[in-house]
C-alpha cells in the first residue's frame, strides 16, 4: 500500500550489491510510477528514468528542456513505487560543477539510488543521434568530481556518460573513461558504442561496472543479455522500450476507434480492470478500511 517501504539507503546498498554481483543486471525504462511496479512484478533488478522519456511524456523533445525540479520530482514519484533501486539519467548535470552538486543532493532526496551525468555540451541531444558535441576533458572531469564530492550517502552511485566515441573514437572513449573513473565516477556508461567489440574495450580500459544502452532505433544493435555479459557489461538498460510500447498501443487503439467505431478489436491486449487494480494493490486498501471497496468487477 501507498509507497516503498526500503529506504533510499537500503535501495542503494542493494544496486551496489547487484553491480558487484558478477551477474548482468536488466534495468527496464519506467515511464510513470506505475510501470515501475510492472518492472518489479516481472522480476526485474532496478528501474531506469529515462532523461529523454521525462521530457517526451511533455510533449518535448529530449534537448536538456526539462529542469532539475521536473526531473528530480517525476524520478522521485517513480523511485518511491518500487522497492528496487532506480537510477536517473541526470543529462549534463543540470549546469556548471555547483549545479551539478545540488542536482546530485536533490535526486539524493528524492530516493534515487544514482544518477549518470554525461559529458555532452548544453544544449545536449540524444546519444544516439548525430550532431552532438562533448566538453573537453577539464570540464567533464570537474562535472563528476563536484557530483562524487556532493553526495551525502556514500553509496549513492555516480555513473560518468561519456558521448565522445561518436566525436573522437573509441580510443578517446577509453581515456575519457579512465579520467572519469579517476574523478570519481563510480561506473561508467559509454554512450552509442557500434558493436559488441566496443563495449568489450571500455571493459579492457576501467575496473568499474560498465553499462550498455540498449535503446531501439539507435547506432548499437540490440544484443542480449547473454552477448553484452560475455563482453563484461554489468547492467543493460531499455530506456524509451516502455514508453515506445505504450504510445504504440495507444495509436492502434485510437486507430481502432476511428475505423471501427468501438474498441473492442483492442480489449484482448488491454490490462484488465482486475489486473490493472491488482498492480496499484488495491485490496490493501481495502485492508486497511473495508469502506474503500465498494463495489464489484464484473466477470471478478
Ligand atoms: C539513454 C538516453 O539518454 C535517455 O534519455 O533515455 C537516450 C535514449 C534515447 O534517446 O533513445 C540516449 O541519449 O541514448
Ligand atoms: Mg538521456
Amino acid at each position: 500500500m501507498l509507497y516503498s517501504k526500503t529506504t533510499p539507503e537500503q535501495k542503494r546498498i542493494r544496486f551496489r550489491e547487484l553491480l558487484s554481483s558478477g551477474t548482468i543486471q536488466q534495468f527496464p525504462g519506467a515511464f510513470n510510477p506505475l510501470s515501475a511496479r510492472l518492472i518489479e512484478e516481472k522480476g526485474f533488478a532496478g528501474v531506469y528514468i529515462s532523461g529523454a522519456v521525462l521530457a517526451n511524456d511533455l510533449g518535448l523533445p529530449d534537448i536538456g528542456l526539462t529542469t532539475l525540479t521536473e526531473v528530480a520530482t517525476r524520478a522521485g514519484q517513480i523511485a518511491r513505487m518500487t522497492d528496487l533501486p532506480s537510477i536517473v539519467d541526470a543529462d549534463t548535470g543540470f549546469g556548471e560543477p555547483m549545479n551539478v552538486a545540488r542536482t546530485v543532493q536533490e535526486l539524493e532526496n528524492a530516493g534515487l539510488a544514482g544518477c549518470h551525468i554525461e559529458d555532452q555540451f548544453n544544449p545536449k541531444r540524444c546519444g544516439h543521434l548525430d550532431g552532438k558535441n562533448v566538453v573537453d576533458l577539464d570540464t567533464a572531469t570537474k562535472r563528476i568530481r563536484a557530483a562524487a564530492d556532493a553526495r551525502r550517502d556514500p553509496n549513492f552511485l555516480i555513473m560518468a556518460r561519456t558521448d565522445i566515441r561518436a566525436t573522437d573514437g573509441l580510443e578517446a572513449a577509453q581515456q575519457r573513461a579512465q579520467a572519469l573513473v579517476e574523478a570519481g565516477a563510480d561506473a561508467i556508461f559509454p554512450e552509442a558504442m557500434k558493436d559488441l567489440s566496443e563495449f568489450q574495450a571500455i571493459r579492457d580500459a576501467v575496473d568499474v561496472p560498465i553499462l550498455a544502452n540498449m535503446t531501439e532505433f539507435g547506432k548499437s544493435d540490440l544484443f542480449t543479455v547473454d552477448q553484452l555479459a560475455g563482453v563484461g557489461v554489468n547492467m543493460i538498460i531499455y530506456p524509451v522500450t516502455l514508453l515506445r510500447s505504450a504510445m504504440g498501443a495507444a495509436e492502434r487503439t485510437l486507430e481502432s476507434i476511428k475505423s471501427d467505431g468501438t474498441q473492442e478489436a483492442q480489449v484482448p491486449s488491454m490490462l484488465t480492470r482486475a489486473r490493472l487494480y491488482d498492480l496499484v494493490d488495491y485490496e490493501a486498501y481495502n485492508h486497511f478500511d473495508t469502506g474503500v471497496f465498494n463495489f464489484r468487477i464484473p466477470g471478478n
